[in-house]
């Protein structure tokens, strides 16, 4: 099956999502950051950016039933207290929509955007058709100015078969060299793919077309690019570049921005082992891992094995995610067995 359908779509979703992201990142103040029960940051952007994908995916691929696996649930939206907040939310969502001719979105209302949002309530699983959306991913990169991604995939019969990813901040040309950081000129990435058919990225502005991509071709592990998470240092990654013998540093970038950045070559790894048994959310994986394999490349847990995006909202998996070339894997798996061992982990 080709869903182009399903992927013009997420495409058009997801970039009107970014679209919404960039207006509230222009003007974002700390007062407008608020925070979720488990104190992880949420702002009108991942409301709004979910609101927005819900609601285009409802339109374009009606008479479908929609299942929506996101992030963003409501009962914060709906308390005492939030009505101006959830007031400029659907004033975004509105004038998002209506940057698109083709909705009429001036009727809509506050519960409007509240329904839509609960619309991601789906708990996924192995059977039938399930959309898996993170609406702003990294949200403290958000925050901060920097790096997010939104990221929209399709599962079918618990597999991914569609990735759509934009990473708005993302330089076009590699987020790892030095780059410019004054410049927003050369920033602003679409990639996409579906099962079978590639890797491809084209610029979030203009009309330019699709680019395929392809991991690193690189086998020197001394000159290897490794990414990981901005947020918490993770004492086994070193253990495990130093194994490996990787000389640079690793390169911190907060979001599924990593997976896209390694799909078209920018870094040859990225690591993800957790602390205290974290368990990983579907939506920070899903549209990453699908276009990084189109890319050529692996993803994978500690002991090799893909990961499983069938048993509802988390990921099952077992310790650590590995992210890489094919050519690498082996080398991977090896320092990081190793590594564990002498950090007494265990699979
Ligand atoms: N301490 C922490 N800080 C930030 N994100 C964390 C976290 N622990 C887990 N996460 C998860 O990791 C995601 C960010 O990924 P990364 O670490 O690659 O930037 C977050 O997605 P959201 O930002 O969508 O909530 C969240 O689900
Ligand atoms: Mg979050
Ligand atoms: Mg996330
Ligand atoms: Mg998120």
């Amino acid at each position: 099956m080709s869903y182009e359908k399903e992927l013009a779509a997420a495409k058009k979703a997801v970039a009107l999502a970014a679209r919404l992201s960039q207006e509230v990142q222009k003007t974002l103040l700390q007062s407008q950051v608020w925070k979720k029960s488990d104190r992880s940051p949420v702002t009108a952007a991942d409301y709004g950016s979910q609101a927005v994908v819900s609601l285009v995916l409802e339109r374009e691929l009606q008479p479908e039933k929609l299942s929506l696996v996101a992030e963003e649930e409501t009962g914060d939206l709906r308390k005492q207290g939030s009505e101006v907040f959830l007031e400029g939310i659907t004033k975004l969502v509105k004038d998002t929509l209506a940057s698109e001719e083709l909705y009429a979105a001036s009727s809509l209302s506050t519960d409007d955007v509240l329904n839509a949002i609960d619309c991601g309530k789906s708990e996924g699983g192995c059977s039938g058709c399930h959309w898996v959306l993170d609406p702003i991913d990294g949200t403290k990169g958000f925050v901060r100015g920097e790096q997010y991604a939104v990221g929209l995939a399709l599962l079918v019969e618990g597999k991914v078969v569609l990735g759509v990813m934009a990473c708005p901040n993302l330089p076009l040309a590699s987020a790892v060299c030095e780059t410019d950081k004054s410049s927003h000129a050369n920033v602003g990435c679409l990639f996409f793919a579906t099962r079978g058919s590639g890797a491809y990225v084209q610029p979030l502005k203009g009309n330019s077309p699709p680019q395929k991509v392809r991991v690193s071709s690189n086998e020197n592990l001394e000159e290897a690019k490794f990414l990981e998470s901005y947020h918490k240092p993770i004492p086994i990654h070193g253990t495990i570049a130093k194994k490996l013998g990787i000389k640079a540093l690793p390169v911190r970038i907060d979001s599924q921005a990593k997976y896209a950045a390694l799909s078209r070559g920018d870094a040859e790894i990225y690591l993800r082992f957790t602390l205290n048994g974290y368990r990983e959310y579907i939506w920070d994986h899903a549209a990453g891992s699908i276009i990084t394999t189109e890319a050529g490349g692996v993803v994978c847990d500690a002991t090799g094995k893909s990961l499983d995006f069938s048993k509802g909202k988390y990921l099952a998996h077992k310790t650590g995610i590995i992210v890489t070339t094919k050519k690498l894997k082996p080398w991977i798996l090896k320092a990081v067995r190793e590594s564990m061992e002498e950090e007494y982990l265990y699979l």
